[in-house]
């Protein structure tokens, strides 16, 4: 016993870090039995030692330290091992991590290496690293060291120091054995260094299990997708294989994991998209299934990614994606197919209109009124990436102004009085993804414009009363009969919302181009309203094919449906044409100046001229004498008021153009077959 209390214990290092570090660990364990004091070789060393126990840290420090170690002296080389407090950082190592371990001697971190490996962390790929290294380890950029920081090469980016290596419980052993405390102290000593390492195995457990638990929630996600998933990896192994794909293929996963992809997928049409074609997609048949397949290759990782998709399945989808949008009412109900006719400028048109529908930008379709506008907006967003995406269509002649901006871009609950409650979309918000048709462009006014511009430009809008923007992706097709260009020299359109819409362009031509499809037109207008056999004399034919169809094909397919319902047998005369009065107005191909053809300003006036034409008509109607008195009185009924000077100079105007004539005295006014033809198509 004396013996234990006069003697000391001498712990010997190269550097302070390991002095100081080796002496806490002791002082820890033994420091209530056995006195003791540390030296690094680096820094100073006492001149003398007698009588002492001495340790050396390792055996690379005996040739530093010897000289001042007398022969009196007991002398341990310390055994050591890794610091346990540090090691899980390493387990946040990928497996198959190339690091380096750097050390400051080859043996040190071979040593220390093998210490690890011999404890479990043997998921990473240990490079040994020490100063006098020739090895290029520039493509490595993972270390790990313990304590020697210093010595990591500047490339590296990643270093994970676990700290200076702490003795191990051979050496306590010895240690006791030394001071003569092994019998009375070994078990405790040990018991404590087991119970650190119990800890640490604790950990390294708890962190296998977040793994196994990891793996197991992803392998149920992998296995609750409706598409068969497979990862290969860089070897040609599979690494991912889910249920779906055991429907496939028939094979098991447990048959398929880590097999030679080849090994487990016969089918050579499959074998060579995987490993041959540059294609990231194919149509393929496995086990008599349609699928298709989908390739994408993870750099990093060097894994192939394979999804099957059941065709069936992914049809039925889109078909219950557009049943919604069918509910909704947002669907396009026409295709090109509903476009009639076979002369070469209908067929360019098409063709063009095509082209068109393949490109994202925003389409200005222009055309007379009646031409197919319409019909050409929902048949090109039906052949556009877009087409499981809604369509909405929006009538800018059909609401008026205040009414139109709620329409468009919705808004908050509270907004105004009789705001909905929870607020509105908009029609922007509702085609989000898909396209919005925007016809009649022509009609809005500058403040709707100025408005709609920053909605495209921007592509968010700002409900009414709304405070937040709201990004939208939705392709614009807008449509006007009149003249955009002459309307924007005039004042009447915005430049910059003209370039915004007229990226693309869409001429359609009017009837009368193309006359020689007017009985192809003819046919199928009957077809589509009648299941009986109607045949029509040549004059009728002859009559429709030589009249100028200012209402382009609506106002033919209305002529037919009148002829119809007229007829009194189902061969249709001349007889059952409509009125002379509307009908001959423009067999006479007259010199009526259609609106797409005028000026701005000419349209402005039209919007006056024709309202008056309007109630000259209604009062006809009535039965009554179109004064100017009357219609004065009739628009102030409508709160449309206007002086009498203003109405007479309308009324010399439709006069001018031959669509009234004013009669004398008590006469009145009364509208021409050329006035109710305009009427009609208007
Ligand atoms: N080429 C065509 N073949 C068959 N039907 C057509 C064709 N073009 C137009 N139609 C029919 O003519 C009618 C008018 O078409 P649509 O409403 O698309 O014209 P629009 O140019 O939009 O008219 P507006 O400018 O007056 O709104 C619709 O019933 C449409 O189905």
């Amino acid at each position: 016993m004396e013996e234990t209390t006069s003697r000391e214990l001498i712990i010997l290092a190269g550097t302070v870090e390991t002095a100081s570090a080796l002496h806490q660990q002791l002082k820890e364990i033994l420091g209530e039995y056995i006195a003791m004091e540390s030296y690094a070789a680096e820094d100073y060393l006492p001149s003398l030692l007698s009588h002492k126990v001495v340790i050396y840290s390792s055996d690379l420090v005996e040739q530093e330290v010897e000289h001042i170690v007398d022969a009196s002296c007991d002398i341990i080389t310390a055994r050591r091992t890794t610091n346990y407090q540090y090691i899980d950082q390493l387990f946040h190592l990928p497996e198959a991590t190339k690091v380096l371990y750097v050390n400051d001697f080859q043996e040190t971190a071979q040593e220390a290496i093998e210490t690890l490996q011999r404890i479990g962390i043997n998921h990473l790929q240990y490079i040994p690293y020490y100063p006098s290294i020739s090895e290029n380890v520039q493509h490595i950029d993972t270390a790990i060291t313990p304590g020697e920081v210093h010595l990591v090469p500047d490339h590296v980016e990643n270093v994970i120091n676990i700290g200076v290596r702490l003795i191990d419980i051979t050496t306590l052993m010895e240690i006791l054995e030394k001071f003569y405390l092994k019998d009375r102290l070994g078990a405790e000593i040990s018991d404590r260094y087991t119970r650190k390492i119990i800890e640490l195995s604790k950990r390294i457990s708890e962190i296998n299990q977040q793994t196994v638990q990891l793996h197991e929630h992803l392998k149920q996600v992998v296995d609750g997708i409706n598409d068969g998933i497979v990862a290969i990896d860089k070897q040609g192994k599979i690494s991912v294989y889910n249920q779906m794909m055991e429907n496939y293929t028939g094979v098991l996963s447990i048959h398929a994991f880590h097999k030679q992809v080849q090994h487990i997928v016969k089918n050579q049409e499959i074998l060579s998209f995987i490993f041959h074609e540059e294609a990231r997609s194919r149509l393929l048949t496995i086990n008599q299934q349609q699928v298709m397949v989908y390739k994408f290759h993870l750099q990093q990782e060097e894994t192939t990614i394979l999804i099957f998709k059941n065709t069936d399945e992914t049809i039925s989808m889109e078909k219950a994606a557009r049943k919604e949008l069918v509910q909704k009412g947002y669907v396009a109900k026409y295709t090109f197919e509903h476009i009639i006719g076979d002369t070469p400028q209908l067929l360019r048109t098409e063709n063009i209109a095509r082209k068109l529908a393949k490109s994202e930008l925003p389409v200005l379709i222009h055309g007379e009124s009646g031409t197919g506008k319409e019909l050409y907006a929902n048949s090109i967003h039906n052949v556009s990436s877009r087409h499981y995406q809604p369509f909405l269509a929006m009538n800018f002649s059909a609401l008026p102004e205040e009414l139109l901006e709620s329409e468009l871009f919705g808004y908050e609950e509270g907004a105004f009085t009789g705001a909905q409650k929870g607020g509105k979309k908009g029609v922007f918000e509702q085609a989000d993804g898909g396209t919005l048709f925007l016809d009649e462009i022509g009609d809005i006014s500058l403040k709707l414009q100025a408005r709609l511009l920053r909605v495209i430009q921007e592509m968010e809008i700002r409900r009414i009363g709304g405070n937040k923007n709201i990004p939208i992706d939705v392709r614009i097709i807008a449509a006007t009969n009149k003249d955009l260009h002459s309307l924007m020299k005039q004042g009447y359109f915005r430049e910059d919302l003209y370039h915004r819409i007229k990226v693309l362009y869409l001429q359609l031509p009017p009837l009368r181009e193309r006359k020689e499809d007017i009985p192809l037109l003819i046919y199928h207008f009957i077809k589509e309203q009648t299941k009986q056999d109607i045949h029509l004399s040549p004059e009728v034919v002859d009559m429709l094919q030589h009249a100028s169809w200012y209402g382009n094909i609506r106002e033919l397919k209305n002529t037919i449906s009148y002829m119809l319902a007229v007829r009194e047998s189902n061969y249709i005369t001349i007889e059952d044409l409509p009125a002379e009065a509307t009908f001959q107005a423009n067999l006479a191909e007259n010199q009526l100046e259609h609106p797409v053809t005028k000026s701005a300003e000419n349209w402005m006036d039209e919007q006056e001229w024709l309202t008056v034409l309007h109630y000259i008509h209604e009062i006809h109607n009535r039965g009554e004498r179109a004064s100017r008195h009357k219609i004065m009185e009739i628009m102030k009924e409508k709160d449309e008021e206007l002086s009498e000077q203003q109405i007479r100079l309308r009324l010399n105007s439709l006069k001018d153009m031959g669509f009234v004539s004013i009669g004398r005295g008590r006469k009145g006014t009364s509208i021409t077959s050329k006035g109710i033809a305009y009427l009609q198509q208007s």
